[in-house]
C-alpha cells in the first residue's frame, strides 16, 4: 500500500530565512545621552513562521522590528531582507524594497483620514504599480479577511477604534508580502477582537509569511512557533511557544 503524506508546508531547513538579522546593536543618540536600545541581537524569521516577540517596556522590541523591516538601520551588525543586506543599499533602494517585501502595522495606526478604508488598504497596491482596479479588488478581499468586508467605503474616522485597528491589519496584509511586522496589533481589540486578529497572522504565516509579532499577552504570543524575549536590548531567552514561561 503507498504511504500518502501531505506536501511539505514548510521550506526545507536550509532554506534562506526571509529576515536574517546578525549582531545588530542599535544606539539612539550620543555620548551621555546614549541609549543602546539593541546590544547585539541575532535572529533568523524563516518563512512560514511567526515569532512573538516578549518584553518589558523599553527592552527594544519596536526598534528591533524596525530595524528588521528597514525602517531603520543598526548601528552595527547586519540585516538581510529577502537575500539584500540593507547597509549596502541607497535609500531609494531600501524603500523599494521595504514597500515591497514588508507590511507593518504600527501602534500609531498611520491611516489617511481622507481616503476610505478601502483607499487605504488599496494604497500599497497602487503604490507597488497595480492597477486601481485590481488594487481595489486586493482591498476588498483582505477586508473580508479581516472582518470588515461592509466598511470599505466610510472613512477612518467613522469606525470604532478597533475596526481602524483591523483597517491597518488589512493594509498590512495587502499584496501578500513576505515580512508582516506586527506591533502589538491588538491593542484596541477586545479578547476575540484580538484573537481573530492574531489568527489571521498564524494562516498567512502558515501560507509562507514570515512573521514578527510583538505583544505583551501570553494569550496572543501562545500561537506563535518561537517567543523571543528581550531584556534591556538583548534575547534573553528564545523558546518554542508552549508559553508557562512566558512573563
Ligand atoms: N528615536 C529614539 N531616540 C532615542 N531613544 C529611543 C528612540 N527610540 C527608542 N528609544 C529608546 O530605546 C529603548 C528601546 O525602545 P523600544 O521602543 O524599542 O522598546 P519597546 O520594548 O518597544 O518598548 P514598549 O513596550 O514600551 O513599546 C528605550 O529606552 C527607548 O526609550
Amino acid at each position: 500500500m503507498t504511504e500518502t503524506r501531505p506536501p511539505d508546508r514548510l521550506p526545507a531547513p536550509d532554506a534562506e530565512p526571509v529576515v536574517r538579522m546578525t549582531g545588530v546593536v542599535r544606539v539612539h543618540g550620543e555620548g551621555t545621552g546614549a541609549v543602546h536600545a539593541l546590544r547585539g541581537v541575532s535572529l533568523d524569521v524563516p518563512a512560514g513562521e511567526l515569532v512573538a516577540v516578549m518584553g518589558p517596556s523599553g527592552s527594544g522590541k519596536s526598534t528591533l522590528l524596525n530595524l528588521a523591516g528597514g525602517l531603520d538601520r543598526p548601528t552595527e551588525g547586519s540585516v538581510v531582507l529577502e537575500g539584500r543586506e540593507l547597509r549596502d543599499l541607497s535609500q531609494r533602494r531600501l524603500a523599494e524594497l521595504r514597500r515591497r517585501s514588508a507590511g507593518y502595522v504600527f501602534q500609531d495606526l498611520n491611516l489617511i483620514p481622507s481616503l476610505t478604508v478601502a483607499e487605504n488598504v488599496a494604497l500599497p497596491r497602487e503604490l507597488d504599480g497595480v492597477r486601481t482596479a485590481k488594487a481595489r479588488a486586493e482591498a476588498t478581499a483582505v477586508l473580508e479577511e479581516v472582518g470588515l468586508a461592509d466598511l470599505g467605503d466610510r472613512f477612518p474616522d467613522d469606525l470604532s477604534g478597533g475596526q481602524r485597528q483591523r483597517a491597518a491589519i488589512a493594509r498590512a496584509l495587502v499584496g501578500r508580502r513576505r515580512l508582516l511586522l506586527a506591533d502589538e496589533p491588538t491593542g484596541a481589540l477586545d479578547t476575540r477582537g484580538g484573537d481573530e486578529i492574531i489568527q489571521v497572522l498564524r494562516q498567512r504565516a502558515d501560507a509562507g509569511a514570515a512573521v514578527l509579532l510583538v505583544t505583551h499577552e501570553p494569550r496572543y504570543a501562545a500561537w506563535a512557533d518561537r517567543v523571543v524575549f528581550l531584556k534591556d536590548g538583548q534575547v534573553a531567552d528564545s523558546s518554542a511557544a508552549g508559553m508557562e514561561t512566558a512573563r
